[in-house]
């Protein structure tokens, strides 16, 4: 587990009811701290330590817990025998979910549980002959042996079955059923209940962060303002959902350059955050906008403002939500004073550059050219370690295209894929498109050609008002026509020890009960069942679509694909445009076995040099090992300083030896 997981500062409530239930005391604090701790006879407690003031202390005993709302940080502890109810809110949800499964744990683990009657009987007598005052201590760290057999105890471990080899597939399967019996009794118990689900935002919470990731994740616990970066499938979103879970909920905006980005971790995009538009007007009627009450009201709750995908803001856009947040907030701290949590890879894709500007387009401008961010950046991360491919060899090729470095074997490897069969089980590779509109085309004439009738699955929004919004950030589409044979990726984690993860390749092979059945690569079968997306409007309410979790999966834009971990991708680079765009596509797939590249050629290969300045300064082993080879074609597209000042770094590394790929 990722913090101290018997501690937990939120804001509390505290009532006490009479015998007939008529409430009678009444306390609330904003913030205090609570902890679990045990008394000399080693009965548990909850310890609720207002700010500034003494502690109350409250047995664990005829326990419920409400925590139906854990996702926004808010339970509810009643404890029956007290006549007494906790509530707590604005907690981290993370640290509340790790909270409530140690009372669990605590509750049932061998030794560590509440004693029996007899045990405490005895060690109350030989207490009190002693003479001492009542002492309590922090509970001891959860071991697995405690874990294990709390599990058993509340009857969460499943039976050996055949049908479901994986302990994860099992666990969820149990809990299900232990759900559907709950259910029909009315009840859930307290100790069952306090190790459900999982409030993350679609992590998965028995990934343990790395230890370069725990120190990006102290960084962010203790107010600092932060940038981390790292190469594609460092695991920068993953983290960044950790982070969020770790934050208290009131005054912590989640949001990304793209709505995908925002999904993934159940975020809002910055634009619609901001409330400025796209941020093309002047500075003045900026302000204006963002003054506009609702707007406004946004802006001054804003404590935390967390960032992904942060290469595709425009420098421009930052600068300006940077003096947007000064003058709403009034204050004079770089961006008004709000926490900045920002993460991305600049050596990926850069912002876009929208409209029609003939010959000479504007030059793109990075967040790190803007003058903002020299004063509002803190600490800076980079990640290291690559999870998304565990193949080493795929890792060091991805690191060198990455800066836009192509040598001859990683050339001729790369080259080697255009041979390869990846499709199986009747499930074809994705083509990675470098425009939209050709991926669309594609999907579009592919569902046309195949035999049989089209089936819509149509989403259920809770405002229909916001079906634009929810299209743009969730990736399940509100009008999803599908056939049998149709090519889908699967859009959530159903069951992430079975395969079937967001992103998940499939094939449509029937309709069960008007409902798509699909088979994965894997060989897994899965009915489709409507999921539910939620998503954050800029005013801290949510909405949400219910749909099948499906896409059409022909094709995909590479645009579209930032963020995502794919199976089974084929790609053209021959149309690609920007700088990092073909690191882009082909890091999304998990290995060199599931990729196909038609017509490599090292010239779709090239690195911003501004970005490669960037990174130099504060990496300075990025530079020393490599050559940048640009794209020839964009050479004249590049500012004559950019040219210059690659020729300059060009010309410092030729005397070093090129990095070649065994
Ligand atoms: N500590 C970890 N342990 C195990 N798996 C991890 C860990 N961190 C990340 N992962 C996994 O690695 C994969 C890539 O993570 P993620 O998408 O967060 O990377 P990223 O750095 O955001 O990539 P990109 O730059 O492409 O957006 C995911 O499947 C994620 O679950
Ligand atoms: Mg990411």
């Amino acid at each position: 587990m990722d913090l101290s997981d018997a501690v937990l500062t939120c804001a509390v409530s505290i009532q006490w009811t009479n015998a007939v239930g008529i409430t009678g005391r009444k306390l609330a604090y904003k913030t205090a701290t609570l902890r679990l701790v045990r008394n000399d006879v080693r009965e548990l407690f909850v310890e609720v330590t207002p700010e500034k003031l003494k502690p109350l202390k409250f047995k664990l005993k005829d326990l419920m817990v409400h925590k139906k709302f854990m996702a926004e940080g808010k339970a509810t502890f009643n404890f029956k025998a007290e006549n007494c109810a906790l509530y707590l809110s604005n907690a981290p949800p993370g640290t509340l979910m790790f909270f409530l499964r140690t009372i669990f744990i605590k509750m049932n683990g061998d030794g560590g549980g509440q004693p029996d009657e007899a045990s405490m009987q005895k060690k109350l007598r030989e207490h009190l002959l002693s003479g001492k005052p009542t002492s309590f201590e922090d509970v001891s760290p959860v071991t697995t042996a405690e874990m294990l057999l709390a599990r058993k105890k509340a009857g969460l471990v499943p039976k050996a079955t055949t049908t479901t080899p994986s302990p994860q597939g099992a666990k969820k399967r149990r809990f299900d059923e232990l759900k559907d019996q709950d259910r029909e009794k009315g009840t859930v118990p307290a100790a069952k209940k306090l190790y459900q689900s999982s409030p993350l935002t679609g992590t998965d919470e028995s990934l343990r962060l790395s230890e370069e990731q725990m120190e990006v994740l102290r960084a962010c616990t203790t107010g600092k303002n932060v940038f981390f970066t790292g190469s594609a499938g460092t695991g920068k979103s993953f983290l960044l959902r950790r982070i969020i879970s770790a934050l208290p909920p009131d005054g912590t905006i989640a949001t990304a350059s793209t709505g995908v980005a925002a999904c993934l971790i159940g975020g809002t995009t910055l634009h619609a955050f901001a409330g400025i538009g796209g941020g093309d007007a002047t500075m003045q009627r900026c302000l204006e906008l963002a003054s506009r009450p609702i707007s406004a009201q946004t802006w001054r709750k804003c404590k935390r403002l967390i960032i992904d995908e942060i290469s595709m803001v425009d420098g421009q856009f930052f600068e300006k939500i940077e003096a947007v947040a000064r003058h709403i907030r009034r204050n004079d701290r770089p961006f008004g004073g709000i926490q900045l949590i920002l993460c991305g890879d600049f050596l990926q894709l850069p912002p876009v550059i929208r409209g029609d500007f003939g010959a000479a387009p504007p030059q793109q401008r990075f967040c790190f050219q803007s003058s903002a961010w020299e004063t509002c950046i803190q600490c800076v991360y980079e990640l290291k370690q690559v999870h998304r491919q565990s193949d080493p060899e795929f890792v060091q090729i991805l690191n060198h295209l990455r800066i836009g470095h192509v040598n001859e074997t990683i050339t001729s490897r790369l080259a080697a894929t255009s041979r390869q069969k990846i499709e199986g089980n009747g499930i074809l590779a994705t083509q990675l498109c470098s425009h939209t509109n050709d991926a669309n085309s594609i999907n579009e004439s592919k569902l046309e050609n195949l035999k049989g009738d089209k089936v819509l699955f149509r989403a259920d929004d809770s405002d229909a008002g916001m079906t634009k919004q929810l299209d743009q950030q969730v990736q399940a589409p509100s009008q999803l026509y599908l056939k049998v044979n149709a090519q889908v990726m699967l859009l959530k984690n159903i069951n992430i020890s079975n395969g079937l993860v967001n992103g998940a390749r499939g094939v449509v092979v029937r309709m069960e009960k008007d409902l798509p059945v699909v088979r994965f690569k894997n060989n897994q079968e899965y009915v489709c069942k409507h999921e539910k997306w939620i998503i954050k409007t800029a005013t801290g309410g949510t909405i949400t679509r219910r749909q099948v979790p499906l896409k059409l999966a022909w094709a995909f834009s590479i645009h579209k694909s930032q963020g995502l971990t794919l199976d089974c991708v084929e790609m053209s680079l021959s149309k690609v445009f920007e700088a990092g765009q073909a690191y882009v596509a082909l890091s999304r797939a998990k290995s060199l076995q599931s990729v196909r590249i038609l017509d490599f050629d090292a010239k779709q290969v090239w690195a911003n040099p501004q970005v490669l300045q960037f990174y130099k300064g504060f990496r300075r082993r990025l530079m020393d090992t490599t050559m940048i080879p640009l794209g020839p074609k964009n050479k004249d597209k590049r500012p004559a300083d950019a040219n210059s000042a690659l020729a300059k770094i060009k010309k410092s590394l030729m005397s070093k030896p090129l990095v070649s790929i065994s």
